[in-house]
């Protein structure tokens, strides 16, 4: 494996970029995601009238949006697929209900769809003139609760304080926002136990969206997979980035992937994989598929934590992970409480078929095993959430793909 192939940009960094573009009023966005999450954000903001918005299987637009809708007084129903139907929203709602949105539940309590019917700010009596309005919210069931509150958090009176409790999971994702919140004028502060956005109005900025590290994370796996002497190059990735996943430069440099950072991108080349080592994924959990998969094929057993957020995602990505590993030899054993070991008996690549639970990660995890001989991937259009192009760069860089 030799060459360059082409990165989407990076869907966190769009689907914040459109919402903090849409609160500012302007500002020209550069390097959009073709990712259908990030298509489909800018389809739902594009259209004030619309009654019903369908966020299908895409978390940031479920959680931004709810956010964002409620914030602007917009009467509507927010709905999307049947999983999504089944990934909690009861922090988020709880928290804008308490800042004075009407919210309810169209079906399941605690799930999309949601019924949003405008707004009325209500500023707490106990309030001193020009505190922050102050929540309590958790952080350990998705961050992605926190970033929609934190986006809206400078449209309130008086700003937002939000208090975080239980372990904060995906933290880098609520950096992210911040600085994307203050790229386009909003003050905001993190404090430790607490994350503050000031009163006040964004300005209308211009920003490149980086390419997308989660999706390098499937590029870093070929190389470590790949015959020796194997390398890719990766434009569009920054040595100064504002996504978590970033990680996988550290982690992959223990599978046998060492990164050299060019003025353009990244440049990937195979070394040694380390003997075995523990990671945690707490901050980074989208790479947590990509990394079992090539622990498995290179039989070097990871241990692995920080993995709660996995049952709540596209699927069930720790039950998915099991189910399909365990077809090539592969083990993700819970040894004790969070603890997830990847172990190997006979790991074998022979015409497999990998199923994909409609998640795009899973089919893209799966992938790079066929440089250990021919898979099945089945419903491969699921690539489409993050990375529509992934198929076609793989027969750029040398794969055949065939479609059943
Ligand atoms: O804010 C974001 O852009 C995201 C946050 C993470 O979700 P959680 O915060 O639910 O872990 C991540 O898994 C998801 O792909 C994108
Ligand atoms: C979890 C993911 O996305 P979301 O939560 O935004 O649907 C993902 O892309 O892996």
């Amino acid at each position: 494996m030799r060459g360059t192939a082409q990165l989407p940009a990076s869907k966190s960094e769009s689907n914040r970029a459109l919402i903090l573009q849409a609160l500012a009023g302007g500002g020209q966005l550069d390097n959009l995601s073709d990712a259908n999450d990030t298509q489909l954000m800018q389809r739902l903001l594009a259209d004030p009238t619309t009654l019903e918005l369908d966020a299908e299987d895409a978390g940031t637009v479920m959680r931004f949006l709810t956010a964002y809708l409620a914030v602007t007084d917009r009467h509507a129903l927010l709905t999307g697929t049947a999983r999504m139907r089944e990934r909690p929203i009861a922090v988020l709602v709880e928290a804008l209900r308490q800042l004075g949105a009407d919210i309810s539940y169209e079906e399941a309590e605690g799930y999309p769809p949601l019924r949003l019917r405008g707004w009325k700010v209500v500023a707490p009596e106990q309030e001193t003139e020009n505190e922050p309005t102050e929540l309590k919210v958790r952080g350990d069931i998705s961050s992605q609760y926190i970033s929609a509150l934190l986006m809206v958090g400078p449209m309130l009176p008086n700003g937002l304080r939000i208090w975080l409790t239980g372990k904060v999971g995906s933290r880098p994702y609520i950096r992210m926002t911040m600085a994307l919140m203050q790229h386009f004028g909003g003050e905001c502060r993190d404090l430790g136990t607490a994350l503050e956005a000031r009163a006040g109005r964004y300005q209308p900025a211009d920003y490149t969206i980086e390419s997308d590290w989660s999706a390098a994370s499937y590029w870093y796996a070929m190389v470590a997979l790949a015959p020796a002497g194997s390398h890719i190059t990766l434009p569009g990735l920054r040595r100064y980035s504002w996504q978590g996943d970033q990680a996988i430069v550290d982690i992959m440099a223990q599978l046998g992937v060492t990164t050299e950072f060019l003025t353009d991108g990244v440049r990937l080349v195979q070394t040694t994989p380390s003997a075995g080592f523990t990671q945690d994924f707490t901050d980074c959990p989208d790479l947590a598929q990509t990394v079992a998969v090539v622990a498995a094929a290179l039989n070097v057993p990871v241990l692995m934590t920080g993995l709660e957020s996995l049952r709540i995602k596209e699927t069930d990505r720790i039950f998915a992970l099991q189910t399909e590993l365990a077809n090539f030899g592969a083990f993700l054993t819970e040894e004790t409480e969070g603890f997830f070991r990847v172990s190997t008996e006979n790991f074998h690549v022979a015409g497999q078929t990998v199923a994909t639970y409609h998640d795009h990660r899973m089919a893209m995890a799966f992938a790079p095993l066929a440089l250990r001989g021919a898979i099945t991937i089945e419903a491969p259009k699921v690539v489409r959430k993050s990375y529509p192009q992934f198929w076609s760069e793989l027969e750029k860089a040398g794969f055949t793909t065939e479609v059943q």
